[in-house]
């Protein structure tokens, strides 16, 4: 346990607690074609921003820990940031230096998987998302393991490829599958049998996450394992047929099985080792459970293969998922939640399912659980299963009840929050459903503010990083990317822009100057929920937005 925090000798007190509210996804737009925020009608925050203090907080990139600063933000490395207070090396990093400095191959799990297939001739499997968005894998990572099985002596790969079209180009599929065929073709000539073996859309099977949709991951079991489905030729004529018949973008398509002379060419069998080559634990949790745990009861599994199972990092420092790993995880120690606790903070955690497990999970350092239960309490709102386009409010105004309900009780001292809309419907490309998402939260910022004025709060207005600021596609030189059909091409992706952070001081006693610091990035935001506390933030925490007088 850490050491409780020191005293903050400026602060001269406040009535109610601070509130710090993560509008997730929701970033101040460079262009203003395609910028839902802006367009949206949107009085309260509006206001908010006019009449207090606010910056720009860096959201992406290196400011989070990513490789470079041409990385977008994403909710894993942004609420690690936030809740963490300082910037670690992320997921993509260091899966990328493991491989390049060759200590991926050296370690115990990838040997172990490799002579277990090689030592029973069995099929090494690869299944994670297919693309190099950075934000949960890279196909450049696949590639490389690919190649060294191949140097190992690994006659027979399978891969199973959830196509992305979320943190990618919406309909980009084809442009890594067909290079990717090609790179086995390569391998293929050099003796190997590596083959794509089943796929699907990320949002279609295998990659749910928080519990959300366990029926995705049933669909992707049958997919991967079992081998079960409609079967196609290749993966390309897959994706070609089904989007003709669904007009589905990448995301949404239906699950597919490669089929060769009347047969699933990769269903997972005994004996077999299976990487999850993806980085980021939240949607990795789910398919890991039904490959290693005894007791399963989310759905039947109808056969589980003994297979060695390895994802390429730990998933949950906390519960030791999965049991084996490539790449070890960033240790993120000493976070804002644990020191809160150790100081007896009182505090409340609130979102509904989609992103439960970033106020909570990602928040803490990708751990499940609390640090300190007698002075947490974490609320959970169950999400609707919808396509979020047709109902783009979500649940902002049950997430708003909570608050509101727990400001009047004056419990806490430190409440978190984090509202979906601006991601959860910034994905999916639908501008005038981002539009309105955008329109409902403001409503329930308004009703946030009222209570928060009643109790004597400190709202920190923020985001993890920029989403429905961004819905179309800009080409090199900042021209809206036109569709044949004479429509903006929809951008699905996060965006690279900064984040606000706007400080409504209820109770404030003029101890810090109105002017905020600027080119911060959000891990700043803990420093500046602990000074705001009462406390004086950690020496190697990187700096709070507020100068103190
Ligand atoms: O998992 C997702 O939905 C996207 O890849 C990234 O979105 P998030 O980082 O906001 O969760
Ligand atoms: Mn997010
Ligand atoms: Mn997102």
């Amino acid at each position: 346990m850490v050491e409780a925090l020191q005293k903050n000798p400026k602060h001269k007190g406040r009535k109610g607690p601070v509130v710090l509210v993560i509008m997730d996804g929701v970033g101040y737009g460079k262009y203003t074609e395609g910028d839902a925020v802006k367009a949206a009608l949107t009085p309260n925050l509006d206001r908010l921003t006019a009449e207090w203090p606010s910056t720009k907080l860096k959201a992406h990139g290196t400011a989070v820990g990513l490789p470079d600063d041409g990385d977008m933000g994403n909710s894993e490395v942004g609420h690690n940031a936030i809740g963490c207070g300082r910037v670690f090396a992320q997921g993509a990093k260091l899966v990328g230096k493991s491989i390049e400095e060759g200590r991926i191959f050296a370690g115990d799990t990838w040997k172990k998987l490799i002579s277990n297939v090689r030592d029973k001739n069995t099929t090494l499997h690869f299944l994670g998302l297919f693309s190099d968005g950075n934000v949960h894998s890279n196909v450049s990572h696949l590639r490389a393991m690919l190649t060294r099985a191949l140097d190992e002596g690994v006659k027979r790969a399978r891969v199973h490829i959830l196509l992305d079209g979320r943190d990618v180009g919406e309909t980009s599929a084809l442009e890594y599958i067909d290079p990717f065929e090609e790179f086995l073709s390569g391998l293929n000539a050099k003796g190997a049998d590596y083959r794509i073996a089943s796929g699907g859309g990320r949002m279609q099977i295998t990659m749910d996450r928080y519990g959300a949709n366990w029926s995705m991951v049933e669909k992707g079991w049958h997919t991967h394992v079992l081998g079960e489905g409609r079967r196609f030729a290749s993966a390309h004529e897959a994706v070609e047929i089904l989007r003709a018949e669904t007009s589905a973008i990448d995301q949404d398509l239906p699950p597919f099985v490669i089929e060769e002379n009347g047969k699933a060419l990769g269903s997972i069998e005994d004996g077999d080792s299976v990487i999850f080559f993806n980085f980021r634990g939240d949607r990795a949790l789910e398919i890991t459970a039904a490959f290693e745990e005894d007791d399963f009861d989310k759905f039947d599994r109808v056969r589980r293969p003994g297979v060695e199972y390895a994802g390429m990092m730990e998933y949950d420092g906390d519960m030791h998922v999965p049991r084996q790993y490539l790449v070890p995880p960033p240790s993120i120690d000493r976070t804002l939640g644990e020191f809160l606790a150790a100081t007896r903070v009182k505090q409340l955690a609130v979102s509904e399912t989609q992103k439960f497990g970033h106020v909570t999970y990602f928040f803490n350092g990708n751990r499940t659980g609390k640090f300190d239960p007698g002075t947490e309490d974490y609320v959970e709102i169950p999400s609707d299963i919808v396509p979020f386009e047709d109902r783009p409010w979500m649940k902002a105004a049950e997430i708003t009840d909570t608050v509101i309900k727990a400001l009047e009780e004056g419990k806490y001292d430190f409440i978190r929050l984090n509202y979906p809309n601006g991601d959860m419907v910034g994905h999916t490309g639908i501008y005038p459903a981002v539009v309105c998402a955008m329109e409902a939260l403001d409503l329930q910022l308004g009703r946030l503010e009222k209570a928060a004025r009643k109790a004597g709060a400190t709202l920190i207005l923020t985001a993890d990083h920029g989403n429905s600021d961004d819905m179309f596609e800009h080409s090199k030189t900042g021209e809206v990317i036109i569709k044949e059909n004479g429509q903006p091409k929809a951008k699905t992706a996060h965006s690279l822009n900064p984040v606000p952070c706007i400080i409504v001081d209820f109770d404030g006693k003029g101890e810090y100057s109105p002017t905020l610091k600027e080119g911060l990035g959000i891990s700043s935001l803990a420093a500046t929920s602990i000074e705001l506390l009462g406390y004086l933030p950690p020496s190697d925490y990187d700096p709070g937005v507020l100068d103190w007088k």
